[in-house]
């Protein structure tokens, strides 16, 4: 799929977007997406990047962290997924409001040097050049700052890899189909398939520049959490 194609999957299915998430992961997405948040070092007072922010779970956890002295701001290319973001998080009233950019985070609006530290959802899977994406996040972070990349992996263990892929072929895609979302669905299986392995994202870490970088597996395997440090 191309650029294009996927942001305009990611408009499609925003409407049942995080009701989905939430059914399928039996609500352990938020405890991934707060370990992400974690393990990217934010503090209070910190200015925070949330890439390709969907409709913003993770953006509102930083928001909470940093308090009313830092700063968020939540990228993505869907403006349907911001205007859910957008609408969601002014229902909480959140200190400090969050900034909601439309970008492509390939080519971010922002200068060198800017961010206490990064995150990223769901998102390094879905981008069209993962080098890219490394090397824009390593340009806008601070020296010494981390971003903490979350994403599905595919497990070691051939049992649990099994289960994984039944998951998405016999639950996920069936889930979606009743609600009229069948191949965009179908189309996580296929980009899980050619997503770099933990260990070849460490690899790519550090070919973009970070000096340090560790993939962290977590839920049996089928989900993995990559922090690296500028
Ligand atoms: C946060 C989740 C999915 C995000 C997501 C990512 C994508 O790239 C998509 C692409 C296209 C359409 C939708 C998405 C999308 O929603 C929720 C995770 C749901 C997973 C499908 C659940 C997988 C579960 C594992 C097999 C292991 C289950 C462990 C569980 C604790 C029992
Ligand atoms: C699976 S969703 C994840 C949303 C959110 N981070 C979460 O964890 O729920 C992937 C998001 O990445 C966005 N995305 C994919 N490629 C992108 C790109 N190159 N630039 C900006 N956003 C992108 C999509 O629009 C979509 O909202």
């Amino acid at each position: 799929m191309n650029s294009d194609q996927i942001q305009a999957l990611f408009d499609r299915i925003a409407p049942v977007y995080d009701e989905l998430n939430t059914v399928l992961s039996f609500g352990q997405h938020r405890i991934w997406k707060q370990m992400a948040v974690k393990w990217s070092g934010a503090k209070p007072g910190d200015v925070c990047l949330d890439l390709c922010c969907g409709s913003g779970d993770i953006a509102q956890m930083l928001a909470e962290k940093v308090g009313k002295t830092g700063q968020v701001y939540g990228v993505d290319f869907s403006s349907v997924q911001l205007a859910v973001a957008r609408d969601r998080a002014d229902r909480r009233c959140l200190k400090p409001p969050i900034h909601w950019v439309e970008s492509d985070v390939l080519t971010l609006p922002f200068d060198e040097n800017q961010f206490d530290c990064a995150t990223m959802g769901y998102g390094l899977r879905n981008v069209t050049d993962i080098l890219l994406s490394l090397k824009e996040i390593y340009r806008v972070l601070k020296p010494g700052a981390k971003a903490a990349i979350l994403d599905m992996h595919r497990p070691n263990n051939v049992w649990v890899r099994s289960f994984q892929k039944w998951y998405l072929d016999e639950v996920v895609v069936p889930a979606a189909h009743r609600l009229g979302f069948t191949e965009e669905y179908a189309y996580i299986a296929p980009s899980l398939d050619k997503f770099p392995t933990g260990a070849k994202q460490v690899s790519l870490a550090n070919q973009a520049g970070f000096v340090s970088a560790t993939h962290y597996p977590t839920a049996g395997g089928t989900m993995g959490v990559l922090v690296i440090q500028k």
